[in-house]
């Protein structure tokens, strides 16, 4: 969309009443007509006489009302008075088809006379559509040329460079959507990456700006970047999940009300009132659908009113009345000032024609197309490439980005180019192979317009300059350095505490865990009935189920810890490149927020087993068998964090653990009385040895001081050795996550 009235200075709500009051002449609707096109407001109008986007821009609704039967009759005069123009339109729902005739006009719409009140569905005049994310916000231009990209891949014996990206030029202005296109491979994700600041390494090559600056940190919390797998917590609903973001992203002088009232703003704003409650799901977990999962993970984004939107395939996946919708929402957004900027597929028509601007990217990350998104047909027909049948635009765009020819017809000068070297050129059905077609295509983009799009590039920058300068929002906090939390480290942790135990109460409070604990307790509790110590084998035998309990619950929390930051991963570095929160307040509420979930399935183990296999009774030895299940718990986690942030994988991490799990377990003392000397530090590693000496002497201290061959002293050393694994694995845990977030 090109930059409705910049000139005056006006926002969209000021706006809105010159329109309803009929001068539509020079409103900006008409004033975004831009040669043959219709701008996208133009044919945003259509959307707003569809049911059911129905939002609240209240105090407005007498505007809307008073100019809604005009503002309908200027579109649909727009529409049918001008032939080229119907590109720009929302064909689809009019029911226009794409030819390569031209388009038609279905009988329906043509006999059409000017609507009156009593078409406007009851919902549109209650409440109009939506408008986004009114507040104020820094406006910024993206602008970047010749932008190369780099990778190296490092084999066994040598390194290979792959070039990504080679000499992409563009920009995109606040208010206009710009869509990344091209075949599957060809880079999309990777200049997204790179034009959102996600990639960083010194084998970017060319210049990337923000308002004429290069990237810096305090821009993080200005971007939104949707990903294309929805990064989301299963157990989580809706509402919690926009919640959390807002007390997490939303400003300190925010108070905590007015960031819930934000959230829930925006969880009308994107339609999804209906399903706050329900949870987001995943594989295992029947939770919303793909749709409105695609608005949460976009709720999550634009809750801090980003100045830049970044989207990774948002329509993967969606049917096309879903697509359509996202794709609407992204221009809601970008009418509210915003800088849109998405990767997408294989758009329909329909969506294709809702873009402003596109980049059309060729196989080896080579650039195509920059511009105008409703000129694109336009200019590839100007250097002779057409599509010879009807066809959806960005079908035939793919096409030939993918070098599939077949149905396009191309330039002499590419068809004689052939015949001159009839000897290296494949030839298919007598047209050049897709690798010259490619070619051609590149240099004409190089040479032809290339210049060109680097000139409008400029000129559309500046002047977006000059606007966002005469908008009066200081742009200088762009570039300070100090990050700004939205919350002090106190609220982070508590925030990220509560919706640990949130997202993970359903795991820990599963039936399955349940069943299991209380199996295995009532199992021990059988096998072990009323035992009793008075013989020196009976005590034998008891001890062989308090080495089990020092082992099962060691293993337990090993491989339950193991799963927390690998499960995350993705998460935590979708929220620490937001700036969202600390890495400190995270791992102490992560590791903390386990805790107390962690203790309860224990003591239900405890009271279980404890009495059913009679071991002492007395309420003190009960209390600190208790307490040393407790210690051993937390030691035990520590390590499987450690493991689990240190490798980041799964299955090497449970290898690696069962192998040092299985260590620890055999040097705990019960198996082998007497360790080699050599080997004896593992005893002292081992939390199954320190718990299995403490509980000893819990139950049967008062009978002796040597037992099953273990002499007993006071337990302060194996207590101390247990808090110190406690601290120190989780240190070591803490420093192998700052590599990774
Ligand atoms: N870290 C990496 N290591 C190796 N290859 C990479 C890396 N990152 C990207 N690539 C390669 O770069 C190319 C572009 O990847 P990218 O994900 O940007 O493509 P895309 O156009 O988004 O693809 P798709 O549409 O299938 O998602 C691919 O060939 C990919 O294999």
């Amino acid at each position: 969309m090109e930059k409705p009235n910049s000139s005056s200075g006006l926002t969209q709500y000021d706006q809105l009443p010159k329109i309803l009051d009929g001068d539509a002449n020079k409103s900006p609707l008409s004033s975004e007509v831009d040669g043959q096109t219709l701008s996208r407001k133009s044919s945003r109008n259509q959307v707003l006489a569809s049911p059911g986007r129905s939002g609240n821009i209240s105090g407005r609704n007498s505007y809307i009302k008073r100019g809604k039967s005009a503002q309908l009759k200027f579109e649909i005069d727009d529409v049918i008075g001008s032939g080229a123009a119907l590109s720009r339109a929302s064909s689809a729902s009019l029911g226009f088809s794409f030819s390569l005739a031209g388009f038609t006009i279905p009988d329906e719409i043509s006999d059409l006379s000017p609507f009156s009140e009593d078409d406007i569905p009851e919902d549109i005049e209650v409440g109009m559509r939506t408008k986004f994310q009114t507040e104020p916000t820094l406006q910024i231009y993206l602008k970047f040329t010749e932008v190369t990209y780099k990778i190296i891949t490092k084999g066994v014996t040598s390194s290979e460079e792959k070039v990504i990206l080679k000499g992409i030029n563009g920009s995109v202005n606040p208010g206009e959507v710009l869509a990344l296109m091209g075949p599957s491979g060809c880079g999309k994700t990777t200049l997204l990456g790179l034009l959102g600041g996600r990639l960083s390494d010194h084998t970017i090559g060319g210049s990337i700006t923000y308002n004429d600056q290069p990237y810096s940190k305090s821009l993080k919390s200005r971007i939104g970047f949707v990903t294309q797998d929805d990064v989301l917590f299963p157990h989580l609903t809706v509402k919690e999940t926009i919640t959390y973001a807002a007390l997490l992203k939303l400003p300190k002088t925010l108070t905590k009300q007015a960031k819930q009232k934000q959230a829930q703003d925006v969880i009308r704003e994107l339609g999804l009132e209906r399903c706050q409650d329900t949870m987001i799901g995943n594989s295992f977990v029947r939770g919303v659908s793909g749709g409105e999962r695609k608005r949460v993970s976009i709720g999550n984004e634009i809750i801090i009113n980003p100045s830049l939107l970044f989207l990774d395939e948002p329509t993967s996946g969606l049917d096309s009345t879903t697509a359509l919708r996202i794709i609407e929402l992204l221009q809601d957004i970008a009418e509210a000032e915003k800088t849109v900027i998405t990767t997408i597929h294989q758009p329909s028509s329909r969506l294709f024609h809702k873009f402003d601007k596109l980049i059309l990217l060729g196989r080896g990350g080579r650039l195509l197309y920059f511009g105008k998104a409703s000129e694109a047909m336009e200019y590839f027909s100007s250097i002779g490439c057409s599509p010879l049948i009807s066809m959806n635009p960005a079908e035939f765009l793919l096409d030939l980005a993918n070098g599939n020819i077949n149905d396009v017809s191309l330039p002499s000068q590419l068809t004689k180019q052939n015949h001159h070297h009839s000897q290296t050129i494949l030839l298919t059905n007598g047209k050049p192979s897709p690798t010259d077609v490619h070619e051609y295509l590149v240099e004409a983009c190089e040479t032809n317009v290339g210049e060109e799009m680097k000139r409008k590039a400029t000129s559309s920058s500046s002047s977006v300059d000059q606007e966002t300068k005469l908008s009066n929002i200081d742009d200088s906090c762009l570039h300070s350095v100090k990050r700004e939390w939205g919350a002090t480290w106190i609220e982070q942790f508590t925030i990220l505490f509560g919706r640990g135990i949130k997202e993970r109460r359903h795991d820990y409070f599963s039936w399955l865990r349940i069943t299991q604990i209380v199996a295995t307790a009532v199992i021990l509790g059988l096998l072990w009935w009323r035992s009793d110590v008075h013989t020196p084998k009976d005590l034998q035998n008891q001890a062989g189920l308090v080495f089990f309990i020092a082992v099962f619950w060691a293993f337990f929390p090993v491989f339950t810890a193991i799963f927390t930051f690998p499960q995350e991963r993705a998460m935590l570095k979708k929220e620490r490149a937001a700036d969202m929160y600390k890495l400190s307040a995270y791992f102490v509420a992560r590791t903390t927020s386990d805790i107390p979930l962690d203790l309860l399935l224990p003591l239900i183990f405890l009271l279980i087993v404890y009495f059913m296999a009679g071991l002492r009774l007395t309420s003190q030895s009960f209390v600190l068998t208790m307490l040393i299940v407790f210690l051993c718990i937390i030691a035990a986690q520590g390590l499987g964090l450690a493991i689990g942030a240190a490798v980041m994988d799964l299955n090497r991490a449970t290898t690696l653990a069962s192998v040092i799990v299985m260590a620890f377990m055999l040097a705990g003392g019960f198996f082998v009385k007497d360790v080699p000397v050599f080997i004896s530090w593992l005893s002292y590693l081992s939390f199954n040895y320190h718990t299995y000496r403490l509980v000893l002497k819990v139950q049967y201290g008062h009978i002796s001081n040597v037992i099953e061959g273990i002499k007993l002293d006071s337990g302060l050393k194996e207590v101390g050795a247990l808090v110190a694994m406690a601290i120190i694995y989780r240190i070591m845990a803490y420093m192998s996550l700052r590599r990774v977030a």
